[in-house]
């Protein structure tokens, strides 16, 4: 039987895929504190729906940084689709087209971000990880431009990895430490770590003209740092629980950085997003857009690229059948008074 939610998708996931392979999935870091937030935040939420709305007609269309997708969800950028299905971000590409969405490709991708681009049939970003040299990351974006991505997404989360328990139990390690060469297919003389800081970005700021997002941002005062350094759109994340547990979960410091940001760059969030309802209440608090990393990978693992369209069928489904109940027939009629904190 198809898979109704994504929770039924996350099911099959777990039972088709290597263990080694779903606990790098699915695990957070530490106690997994922030990855269980993450989602029960959500439930803090209340929905204050309107009534008498002419809702028979509704639309999930949106825009983000100018490009019209056809729902506020697009894929977060995770690493290594290859452990999910043979064809990786080939599918996922694919799947991502096929709903009528946009797809961020990781840097740590088990295919080149061209082999991405010429899958693709929706639009791309791309997602930087500066942490080798200034030279690569130079490189990487040029080879992005040149590949026709839209956007760079600069994770500033991981100045190191997190203490991800579930992967440190199994003898056998993801090959992280390969991905460099898979993605640039060049070898680089230099290996030492770049410590990224603000200045950082106002380099990538200098060599480059495509939009710049910040992804990993949790606070009001890094929000308004982000925007002196020239960002055009900030991702409200905590990279789905992976990094320091304990951080606050993603829906919760939304309103803070909304607030700062006051409408000067536009704002999107990942964590937790497993119905239609979690959208709506991401966008009710301020968000443009939301971004789905894990069941992205379960829909890729049960079905390829029909696993991807699907899952994002699903919650765009599910968000349609939320917006008519609550009386918002557009993405833009979606506000503030449609939430309450309990
Ligand atoms: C397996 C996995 C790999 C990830 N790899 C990356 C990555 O390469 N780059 C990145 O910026 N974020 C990465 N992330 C974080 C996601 O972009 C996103 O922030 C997170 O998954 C959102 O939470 P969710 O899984 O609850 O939707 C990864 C997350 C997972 C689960
Ligand atoms: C040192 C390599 C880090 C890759 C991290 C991929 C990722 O973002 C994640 O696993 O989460």
């Amino acid at each position: 039987m198809d898979p109704i939610n994504v929770f039924e998708y996350e099911a099959l996931a777990k039972q088709l895929m290597d263990p080694v392979y779903w606990d790098y999935y699915a695990g957070g870091s530490d106690d997994e504190v922030t990855l269980q937030v993450n989602r029960t935040d959500f439930n803090r939420i209340r929905l204050r729906p309107r009534m008498l709305v002419d809702v028979s007609h509704c639309d999930t269309r949106t825009t983000v940084l100018g490009q019209l997708i056809e729902m506020p969800i697009m894929v977060a950028p995770t690493a290594l689709h290859g452990l999910g299905h043979t064809e990786g971000e080939y599918a996922t590409a694919q799947g991502a087209g096929a709903a009528g969405t946009l797809m961020t490709a990781s840097t740590e991708s088990t295919r080149t971000l061209e082999e991405i681009a010429q899958a693709a049939s929706g639009p791309l970003w791309f997602q930087l990880y500066i942490f080798h040299s200034l030279k690569l990351a130079a490189e990487l974006v040029r080879r992005a431009e040149a590949a026709g991505y839209q956007a760079i997404v600069v994770t500033v989360d991981l100045p190191i990895l997190g203490n991800r328990e579930r992967s440190k139990r199994h003898t056998i390690s993801i090959p992280l430490s390969a991905l460099k060469e898979m993605v640039t297919g060049v070898e680089e003389e230099e290996l030492r770590r770049e410590p990224m800081t603000w200045e950082t970005i106002d380099w990538l700021r200098s060599i480059t003209h495509l939009p710049i997002l910040l992804k990993g941002i949790l606070t009001a005062e890094d929000a308004v740092l982000a925007l002196e350094h020239g960002v055009d759109g900030i991702i409200v994340s905590n990279h789905g629980g992976r990094q320091l547990d304990g951080a606050v979960s993603s829906i919760e410091a939304l309103p803070e950085i909304v607030e700062a940001v006051g409408g000067r760059c536009e704002v999107y969030m990942d964590g937790g997003i497993r119905r239609g309802t979690d959208v709506l209440k991401a966008l009710a608090l301020g968000a443009r857009a939301v971004l789905v990393g894990r069941p992205i990978l379960w829909g890729l693992a049960v079905d390829g690229s029909k696993g991807v369209q699907q899952v994002l069928k699903i919650l765009q489904t599910e968000l349609e059948r939320a917006m008519k109940l609550a009386g918002c027939p557009t993405v833009a009629s979606i506000n503030r008074a449609l939430v309450k904190w309990t």
